[in-house]
C-alpha cells in the first residue's frame, strides 16, 4: 500500500483499472487457487484489526498483483507490469514476453540505464498478426503447450484459477486426434483416452518425463528405450505422451554425442508442435541443424537453418539490440554460412553419417 500510495496518479489508475474489469471479478468468485479475505484473516491478527474498508482495499490490491503479475529472469518475485498484464493467455499464442538477456543487461547496466530498466519486458511478436486481431501470450511453458486440452486446462486452472477459453482449446477435434490410443487395426480408431482414471495415469506419467528431461539422471538410455516400447504398443505414434519419451531420449543422445540417434528421436515432437502449435519452433529446428551438422548431413542441416530463419524473421524487429553483440538471426545466418563453407571445403556434400 505505501508503494502504491508513493505512485503517480496515472499509474495508480492504471492498476486500479486492473481490479475492476470482468475477468478480475470473475476471479473473485473462484476460490480454486486464489486466496479469499477469510484467509487473510486467519493468517495475520494484525489484518483482522483493521477496519472493513481497508481490509478490503488491501485484499482486493493482493489479489490484482496476485491474477496480473508476471516473472521476471532477473527478479525473485512476481512484478506487475500494468500495460502488459492486458495481455491474454492462448494455448496458441501470436507472441511472446521476452526479458533482456542478463549480458545484455549488464551491458545496458554499464552504460549507465536504472537498474529499474531492467526489470523491463517486452512484448515480441512471432509471427504476422492481422491489424486488430487479439494479441496473446502463453501463460505455460513451451513443453506445457505441447501436451492436450486437459492437462493444459489443469495446469492453468491450478497455476492461475481459470478456465481457459482460447481458440485452440475451444477446437476439440485438433486435440482428440493427439490423444488417440493405438487400436489393433492401427492409429486413430479407438477411444480418447479421456476416462478420468487414465487422465491421471497419463499425467503423473507425463510429470515423471518431464522430470527426467529436466533433471537428466539418466546414465543408460535402456530404462526409457523400454518405456518407449512399451508406450508404443499402447499409444498410436502420434501421441503426445509417446513423442515426450522419444524427446527425452532424443535429448540423452545428443548430450552423449549421438547426433544420428538425437536426430531420429526429435523429429516426432517437431511434428507435434507443428500440429499444436501451427509453426515450428526456432529452438528445437536450431538443435536438429546442429546434430545434422554433426552427424555430417550438411544439406538437411542448411534446410534446417533456413527455416529456423525463416521463423526468427516473422518475429518483431530484434529488441534490445546492443552493439558487438549477435542478434539471434545473424547467429543462424552465421551457422548457414558455416554450412556452406563445411560444403565448399568438401567439393561437395559430405555423405550423411
Ligand atoms: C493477466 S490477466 C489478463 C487481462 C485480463 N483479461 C483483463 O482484462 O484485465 C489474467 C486473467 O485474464 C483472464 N484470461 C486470460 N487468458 C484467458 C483465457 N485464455 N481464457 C479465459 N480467461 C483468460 C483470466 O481471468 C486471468 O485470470
Amino acid at each position: 500500500m505505501k508503494q502504491f500510495n508513493q505512485m503517480s496518479p496515472s499509474r495508480q489508475d492504471a492498476i486500479l483499472q486492473l481490479s475492476k474489469g470482468p475477468d478480475f471479478l470473475a476471479s473473485l468468485r473462484s476460490e480454486t487457487r486464489h486466496f479469499t479475505k477469510e484467509t487473510l484473516q486467519s493468517a495475520s491478527p494484525e489484518f483482522s484489526q483493521l477496519n472493513e474498508s481497508l481490509q478490503d482495499q488491501i485484499w482486493s490490491m493482493m489479489r490484482t498483483f496476485d491474477c496480473n503479475s508476471f516473472s521476471h529472469s532477473r527478479s525473485k518475485s512476481q512484478l506487475l507490469y500494468p500495460t502488459l498484464a492486458r495481455v491474454n493467455h492462448s494455448c496458441r499464442p501470436n507472441a511472446v514476453l521476452g526479458d533482456p538477456k542478463p549480458a545484455e543487461q549488464d551491458a545496458k547496466l554499464h552504460s549507465g540505464l536504472e537498474p529499474v530498466d531492467l526489470l523491463k519486458k517486452a512484448l515480441i511478436a512471432i509471427e504476422e498478426i492481422p491489424e486488430g486481431e487479439e494479441i496473446t501470450v502463453s501463460y505455460l511453458s513451451e513443453e506445457d503447450l505441447l501436451e492436450p486440452r486437459p492437462q493444459r486446462r489443469q495446469r492453468l486452472m491450478d497455476g492461475f484459477g481459470f478456465e481457459c477459453f482460447c481458440s485452440r482449446c475451444l477446437d476439440e477435434d485438433a486435440d482428440r486426434v493427439l490423444r488417440t490410443f493405438r487400436s489393433a487395426e492401427g492409429e486413430g480408431s479407438t477411444g480418447t483416452g479421456g476416462e478420468p482414471c487414465e487422465e491421471m495415469h497419463v499425467s503423473s506419467f507425463a510429470d515423471f518425463l518431464t522430470k527426467l528431461s529436466k533433471e537428466e539422471p539418466l546414465s543408460s538410455p535402456d530404462e526409457l528405450v523400454a518405456i518407449a516400447e512399451t508406450a508404443s504398443e499402447t499409444l498410436a505414434p502420434s501421441h503426445w505422451l509417446l513423442r515426450k519419451v522419444h524427446y527425452v531420449l532424443s535429448c540423452f543422445y545428443e548430450k552423449n554425442h549421438r547426433p544420428a540417434l538425437a536426430v531420429e528421436h526429435l523429429q516426432g515432437i517437431l511434428d507435434l508442435e507443428l500440429r499444436a502449435l501451427g509453426r515450428i519452433s526456432p529452438s528445437k529446428w536450431e538443435q536438429k541443424g546442429d546434430q545434422l551438422v554433426m552427424k555430417g548431413d550438411l544439406p538437411q542441416a542448411f534446410e534446417c537453418y533456413a527455416q529456423v530463419l525463416k521463423a526468427l524473421k516473422l518475429r518483431s524487429p530484434e529488441v534490445y539490440p546492443i552493439p558487438g553483440r549477435d542478434m539471434p538471426c545473424e547467429e543462424i545466418r552465421k551457422k548457414l554460412r558455416s554450412v556452406l563453407d563445411g560444403v565448399t571445403a568438401a567439393k561437395g556434400y559430405p555423405s550423411a553419417a
